[in-house]
């Protein structure tokens, strides 16, 4: 691998500018595939409000879709939203070289399998992002904290593409973890995302607080967080007891915010709503877990799209 990586940015949107601006800022040649904002992108690029500082950045080459594909990148970033509709493996394919490093920074469980079947002999890395960014008008990103990434190799261990890529996020000002155990960590960090994301659609876009400090609130998302962790130790991952106390004790701590689906439902986007809890209610049913609430806010939700996520 080069000195300095060529790393592609697909579905560079909130996550994907913001990391890309990591990794510019480390010295990669970082290019993005945009859709519907390429002509802000072409004309400004990526322009962050940040309390970084300025980390505006232009992709060194932008493309609409796989079909300009003119290089084969050190590593190939997927950032868009996980939806059904979204066939992840045809965005990437374009871009693929044998060693080619497939990094995945999306939320959810289960995500990485259709890609590791798709590419068995390219790694796939899987990250996690903490981090609240969000787009706020076309090419214009607003990071509002954090930024932390958790990062293994799919499905278990870490290898040298995972250590390279680390050391250039440090070399770019974010923390990160390696872990060997990364579907554990999809676990860890469902046990948050489960609950509280659907919801926070189900309660018409609610924060945190709103959530949490509703009658009653706080003890769903105990008896929601409860239910994820039955079926991750089911699963093979059995997760600290303390995890609910401790994730809601943090999230009490942090300002009133809005996640990343509640944007979604607010901005009439379509949820991540298979990712982040229809595969969760999806290994339950394989694993005879009985998981009653899941399955409630999960069809609630189904009807809501009319039944487009069945
Ligand atoms: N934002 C956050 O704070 C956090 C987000 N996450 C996760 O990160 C992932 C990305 O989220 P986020 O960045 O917020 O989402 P955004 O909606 O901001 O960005 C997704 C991007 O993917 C693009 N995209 C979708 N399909 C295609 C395609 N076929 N070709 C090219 N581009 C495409 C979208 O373009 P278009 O505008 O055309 O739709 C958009 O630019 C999600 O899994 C989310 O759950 C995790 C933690 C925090
Ligand atoms: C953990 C959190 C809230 C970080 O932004 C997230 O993953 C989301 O917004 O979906």
């Amino acid at each position: 691998m080069s000195q300095q990586p060529h790393v592609l940015i697909i579905g560079a949107g909130a996550i994907g500018s913001f990391y890309g601006a990591i990794l510019k800022r480390a010295g990669c040649t970082v290019s993005a595939v945009v859709r519907s904002e390429y002509d802000a992108i072409r004309d400004g690029g990526f322009q962050f409000e940040s309390p970084l500082g300025d980390i505006s950045w232009r992709p060194d080459h932008l493309y609409r879709d796989g079909d300009q594909a003119d290089s084969k990148p050190d590593y190939v970033i997927l950032a868009t939203k996980v939806l059904p509709n979204s066939d992840r493996a045809a965005l990437i394919r374009p871009w693929l070289g044998e060693n080619t490093g497939i990094v995945l920074i999306q939320n959810g469980l289960d995500i990485e399998r259709e890609l590791a079947d798709a590419f068995p002999d390219n790694p796939i890395i899987s990250c996690l992002a903490f981090i609240a960014v969000s787009r706020v008008a076309p090419g214009q990103i607003k990071h509002n904290a954090y930024g932390r990434l958790v990062m293994g190799r799919f499905p278990e261990g870490i290898d040298e593409h995972c250590s390279r890529l680390r050391d250039l996020f440090v070399e770019g000002g974010i923390d990160i973890k390696l872990t060997e155990q990364v579907v554990g960590e999809r676990w860890l960090k469902c046990v948050w995302n489960t609950p509280f994301n659907p919801l926070s659609v189900l309660a018409n876009g609610a924060d945190t607080y709103t959530i949490l400090d509703t009658p009653g609130g706080e003890q769903l998302i105990r008896d929601l967080m409860a239910e994820v962790m039955a079926v991750a130790e089911a699963d093979g991952h059995p997760l600290p007891a303390h995890l609910p106390d401790s994730n809601i004790a943090g999230t009490r701590k942090m300002p009133a915010y809005k996640n990343s689906m509640a944007l979604d439902y607010l901005n009439d986007r379509p949820i991540e709503l298979d990712a982040i809890l229809g595969n969760v209610v999806a290994i339950a049913h394989r694993l005879n877990v009985p998981v009653p609430r899941l399955e409630t806010v999960l069809v609630t939700l189904r009807m809501r799209q009319g039944g487009a996520a069945g």
